[in-house]
């Protein structure tokens, strides 16, 4: 399955997809050592972000954010591309100032898929495929 999409920081990935239907708010949710997800309260606690293709609707707030992706990338626990639904600024920078392909602009029904399908994000290209779904 090809799905159209808007590029927001450039690259090309393939990895096991990770999904959430949340918002993330990576200051406090995301530890920046290991990119496991330490909030209790989030629907991804106890999974990691590390060399997955990250699915989720889009950020929401602390700016400190943007930095918590910095430190992700530079401890070799980023995802390895990002697709939102609709990103927002602090996403973005994070995602831009480390070179990690995010895009936006699929449709909602992709945070339907199930966790551990194989996707690549072409974010220049501007085109997300999913294995297995045609
Ligand atoms: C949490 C903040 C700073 C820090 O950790 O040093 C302030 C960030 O402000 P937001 O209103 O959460 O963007």
């Amino acid at each position: 399955m090809e799905i159209r999409c808007h590029r927001i920081s450039g690259g090309r990935a393939r990895g096991p997809a990770l999904v959430t239907k949340e918002p993330i708010s990576f200051l406090g949710t995301v530890d920046p050592e290991t990119g496991e997800v330490v909030d209790p309260r989030h629907q991804l606690f106890g999974r990691s972000l590390r060399g997955k293709v990250l699915i989720f609707p889009g950020g929401k707030g602390s700016t400190v954010g943007s930095y918590v992706i910095y430190q992700l990338k530079k401890r070799g626990a980023a995802p390895l591309a990002m697709i939102n639904i609709k990103s927002e600024p602090i996403v973005a920078v994070g995602a831009i100032i480390s070179a990690i392909p995010l895009v936006d602009g699929v449709p909602a029904s992709l945070l339907d898929l199930k966790d551990g399908a194989v996707v690549t994000v072409d974010a220049d290209g501007e085109m997300v495929r999913v294995e297995g779904a045609d």
